[in-house]
């Protein structure tokens, strides 16, 4: 059997054309290829020859889940979501103290897909397959939901858990996630919401009334998921935060008030998985146990860790790729895949030179635990400390070892300074 590969079509805003026909003119697009690389998105320019696909589609990505390497369109079989960006964007849900007329931004709330996260699930990249069994798992918990499988007799909850040092990704995988599902599950959710609560500001001891402001935030959240053909995907970032005010606020620490408004987020999130169209994401930089009995109960709990080698030698060479694509770098040069230099065992020959020596750099990253956020840096530092006039990519590739050994020897002292655990990987 021809295993899936599923075709995400971004349509034209202009365009108003049926997705029908949109699935129809792209089909035929992708025959006129032989093999097609998962993971690849073809932005469609002014340049195409095909006039339907140049005026109505964008761009088309090629989703690597169950692919690793070039497959034969033959051997696959096309599942296609075709979407269009939502034109609300993002607005901020903001609340006022009665008492202190102060204002505070209770929750930010994207309508999505949105432009903004576009291309966000493609550029983070993990070794294990985290992106591929978070979808799944989230897809199989809303079917569930479709069939109405008693949670009595199989529990499930919708919600995620992710947790592991800063930097590592956390939060920009929850978005992506959210507009993944948009633009997968547009078919039977038309209209998908993230909801990014913002839980410090809501408790803060500045807020006499806490609690009230945090019903009042629950309520907007209950009138958004009562429209059952709306996705409601509320994400609480850092999610230890709340358990530890309510330890402060229980030890005389923090005002009342605070151990009221936490209470009430708790108890108002576990109110919301009541609802099949909603889900809960919620990420933790703490990686022991956080007292919070709704994220015991998650059914997803997920450490992210600092990139691999081979994801950091990924990470790098999409850096690398976009500083020679915006001409930065010149001239343009090719750096392999790892897979073709493991398939080559990394032998080293002229062609092969830049990625080994990637590669190498790679290597140091991850073997100091740099976080991704730090990696993603790097190629900014490298150009603007250690860099003069257009650098070729050896002398690129050269500049990132350097910087690389600056924020390394940086974050070494700031640890001899502080005393702090782990300053290396969390780069603070
Ligand atoms: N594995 C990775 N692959 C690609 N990019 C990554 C990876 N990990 C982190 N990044 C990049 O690092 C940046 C920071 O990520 P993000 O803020 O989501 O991390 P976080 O874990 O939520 O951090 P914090 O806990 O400090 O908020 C993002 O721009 C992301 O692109």
């Amino acid at each position: 059997m021809n295993s899936p590969l599923h075709v995400e079509v971004l349509q034209k805003r202009e365009s108003l054309a049926s997705k029908d026909y949109i699935k129809e003119i792209v089909h035929s697009y992708l025959a006129n290829f032989n093999t097609l690389n998962p993971g690849v998105t073809l932005k469609i320019n002014e340049l195409e020859e095909n006039k339907s696909i140049k005026d109505h589609v964008e761009s088309i990505t090629l989703c690597d889940d169950e692919h690793v390497s070039e497959v034969a369109i033959t051997e696959c079989e096309f599942v296609y979501h075709v979407y269009k960006f939502d034109i609300f964007g993002v607005e901020t849900d903001t609340m006022t103290d009665a008492a202190s007329g102060e204002e505070i931004a209770a929750a930010d709330i994207w309508a999505l897909p949105t432009e903004e996260f576009h291309g966000l699930w493609e550029s983070l990249i993990y070794d294990s397959k985290l992106k591929e069994e978070t979808l799944r798992f989230v897809e199989t918990a809303f079917e569930f939901a479709d069939r109405r499988v008693d949670p009595n007799i199989i529990s499930w909850n919708r919600v995620v858990l992710l947790h592991g040092p800063p930097g590592t990704g956390k939060t920009s995988f929850c978005r992506a996630l959210a507009q993944k599902l948009a633009v997968r599950l547009g078919d039977k959710f038309p209209r998908v919401r993230l909801l990014e609560i913002n839980a410090h500001g809501l408790f803060s001891k500045w807020f006499s009334e806490s609690g009230k402001l945090v019903a009042k935030l629950f309520e907007h959240i209950r009138e958004i998921v009562e429209d059952h053909s709306l996705l409601a995907c509320v994400l609480v970032d850092e999610v230890e935060s709340l358990a530890h005010a309510r330890r402060s606020a229980l030890a005389g620490l923090e005002p009342s008030d605070s151990i009221r408004a936490v209470n009430a987020i708790l108890t108002q999130l576990d109110r919301l998985k009541r609802h099949p169209n909603a889900l809960v994401l919620t990420t933790s930089n703490v990686t022991g146990a956080i007292d919070l009995a709704f994220v015991d109960r998650a059914d997803i709990k997920r450490r992210i860790g600092p990139p691999s080698e081979r994801a950091a030698y990924e990470i790098l060479r999409g850096c690398c790729d976009e500083m020679m694509a915006r001409g930065v770098v010149s001239p343009r040069e090719q750096l392999f895949a790892l897979r073709i230099l493991e398939a080559v065992r990394f032998a080293d020959t002229e062609g092969s030179r830049a990625s080994l020596r990637l590669w190498a750099v790679a290597r140091e990253a991850a073997a100091a635990q740099v976080s991704g956020r730090a990696m993603r840096r790097l190629p900014f530092l490298a150009r603007a400390l250690h860099t003069r006039g257009k650098p070729s990519l050896a002398q690129f590739i050269d500049a990132l070892q350097t910087a690389l050994q600056q924020q390394l020897s940086d974050a070494r002292e700031l640890k001899d300074d502080s005393l702090l655990p782990n300053c290396i990987s969390c780069n603070h």
